[in-house]
């Protein structure tokens, strides 16, 4: 029998961002090993015109569920949507829910953040700072709290090489960030925003290191442990492999790939692709959430859940399976025939940027207009290339987590256990796991049938076709232009032509001899 399974049995559980990608591996898994659990309460904002419950719905009837379902199938009624905006005081409950919530939980999972890089400072530490602390303040009034888990980044301090499982001070206190937020107008906020962040790259990284330190200085005598994940990518083997739903990480460069947009992209090859799937993120932090309630450390325990120092993959070998299951897995409706590569510095990154993404758009655009369409790709292009500079800082470095916590963890748990919640990333063979994220990114994300593979294959002929018929028509004028204006190029042109003719001669005269 799973201790950590048990544990959950009966109890009431708050998670934080349960409508996320996180969030929702999170929620399937508790029901799927724990299904005699209380009850879990979500908070989750009212979202394009959908009521929380058609919310709750929606997450219930996708596939992601499906076990779930056959395992707990009242798991409805355990899920008590509380209407909240983690950006509002209060959070905006009402007076009932409030009460219900602080009465009743037992573990709370924090897994609520903006994970946009580009995000305004204020909103970014509205939601990845004050909400926290003001989550942290709503803890110490519940009596039968057992643990507060907080999910945080493996890159909150990716300023520094070495980064150990501790929290580490930040430049600024949050407390006069938070403070200065109030009363500082956007326009300031604007200018000094780059002084602040100082050696971070974003926003979302600094306010991520920010939260750390407000869950430490304001935990009180609350049991609290950090996790660390790096850059969570689909599932790798719960509740199946390849499941994800959004286009954060590696996802949206995935398709932008498979479609055939992206062609070069700077990144290191060496370089070491931090991934972790999700579902092992999740099993982590169940592991914790049981551990901290259970063995109550003395201290806040800091959890990294990486892949580099135990089972290291890099982005060349990466890149390269991703295009090779393209062969066998191709996505629809390409652009262009899925063939990218990496740059290693400026000058090459911005000749095939010019080349490979632009002109190759406003061509495609340019055909648009002529046939009467409204043009789209230099709009679409000009996106990705955005995309692709924001995520450059963390394809070009190499980064080193310690894992002791982790480890000791994993020693800590019974081998069953070990096997229900297994997070060691020991055992991840990534070319499978690859292969099945890309398929993943298409049957989940681009929702592409199988049974369109044949068609798909077509279409990349074809592309293939145009292609060398392009470059063909391409080579044919730039040469007869080169003819016409150089004596050199034109002797080289007899030179090959009469070498051709004299060759086919040769080739003519010996075979009629050999018959
Ligand atoms: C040798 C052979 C080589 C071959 C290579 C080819 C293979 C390529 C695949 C492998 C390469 C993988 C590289 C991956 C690099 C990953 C690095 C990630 C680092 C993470 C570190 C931190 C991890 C975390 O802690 S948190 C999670 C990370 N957070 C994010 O990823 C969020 C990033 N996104 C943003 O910040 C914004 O969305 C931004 C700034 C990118 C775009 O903002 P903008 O306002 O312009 O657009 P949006 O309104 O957000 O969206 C517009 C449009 O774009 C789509 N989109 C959104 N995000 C992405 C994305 N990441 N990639 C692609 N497209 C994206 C979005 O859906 C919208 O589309 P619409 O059609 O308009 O709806
Ligand atoms: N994805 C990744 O690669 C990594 C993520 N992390 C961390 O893991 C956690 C989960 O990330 P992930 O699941 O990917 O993120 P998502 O962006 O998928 O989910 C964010 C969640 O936060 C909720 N949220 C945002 N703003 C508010 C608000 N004002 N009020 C209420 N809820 C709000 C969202 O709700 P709604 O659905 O309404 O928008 C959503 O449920 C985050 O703390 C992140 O920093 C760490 C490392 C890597």
């Amino acid at each position: 029998m799973s201790m950590i399974a048990a544990f959950y049995g009966g109890k009431a559980i708050l998670i934080t961002g349960a409508t996320g990608f996180m969030g929702k591996v999170l929620m399937e898994k508790l029901f799927r090993t724990s299904p005699d659990l209380k009850v879990v309460y979500i908070l989750v904002r009212p979202k394009q015109g959908q009521t929380l419950q058609q919310r709750v719905f929606q997450i219930l009837d996708s596939k992601l569920f499906e076990k779930v379902k056959e395992v707990c199938p009242n798991v409805h009624e355990k899920i008590r949507a509380i209407s909240a905006d983690l950006n509002q005081n209060d959070f905006a409950i009402s007076k009932e829910d409030m009460k219900e919530l602080l009465s009743h939980t037992n573990i709370i999972f924090h897994c609520a953040a903006t994970v946009r890089f580009d995000d305004h400072l204020r909103h970014a530490v509205q939601l990845n700072v004050t909400a926290t602390q003001q989550l942290l303040l709503m803890a110490s009034q519940m009596p039968k709290l057992e643990a507060f888990i907080h999910i945080s980044t493996a890159f909150s301090n990716c300023n520094l090489k070495h980064i150990d499982e501790v929290v580490y001070p930040c430049p600024v206190e949050p407390k006069k960030i938070i403070d200065s937020m109030e009363w500082l107008d956007d326009a300031i906020i604007d200018e000094i925003t780059p002084k602040l962040i100082g050696d971070w790259p974003n926003t979302y990284t600094y306010t991520k290191a920010l939260g750390e330190v407000v869950v430490q200085q304001e935990g009180g005598n609350l049991n609290i442990a950090i996790i660390r994940p790096s850059i969570m990518g689909a599932t790798w083997q719960e509740p199946f492999p390849g499941w994800v739903d959004n286009l954060n990480g590696p996802s949206g460069l995935i398709i932008a790939a498979g479609k055939g947009f992206l062609r070069s992209i700077r990144a290191t090859p060496m370089a070491v692709a931090d991934l972790i799937p999700a579902d092992t993120v999740v099993n982590l932090t169940l592991a914790v959430g049981w551990y901290t309630a259970v063995h109550r450390p003395k201290s806040t325990l800091v959890y990294h859940c990486t892949s580099g120092n135990l089972n290291p993959c890099n982005w060349g070998k990466m890149g390269l399976q991703v295009l090779a299951t393209f062969e066998k897995i191709p996505f629809e409706r390409a652009f262009r025939r899925p063939n990218a590569d990496f740059t290693t510095n400026n000058i090459t990154t911005h000749y095939w940027n010019a080349v490979s993404h632009r002109a190759p758009a406003i061509i495609y655009d340019f055909y648009l207009r002529l046939t009467g369409r409204k043009p789209r790709m230099t709009k679409l292009m000009n996106r990705l290339l955005r995309t692709l500079s924001m995520l450059e800082y963390f394809v070009n470095r190499s980064w080193e987590w310690s894992t002791y916590n982790t480890e000791m963890l994993m020693s800590e748990l019974s081998p069953e256990d070990q096997r229900v919640f297994n997070f060691d990333v020991r055992q991840l063979n990534w070319l499978e796991y690859i292969e099945n994220y890309v398929l993943g990114v298409k049957k989940y994300l681009l929702k592409e049938d199988m049974a369109g593979i044949p068609e798909a294959k077509q279409h990349l002929k074809r592309l293939r076709n145009i292609h060398y018929l392009f470059n063909t028509a391409l080579f044919l004028i730039a040469w007869r232009l080169l003819i016409a204006r150089s004596q050199v190029a034109r002797n080289v042109w007899f030179f090959i032509v009469s070498f051709c003719y004299k060759f086919l001669s040769y080739f003519r005269a010996s075979s009629t001899l050999n018959v």
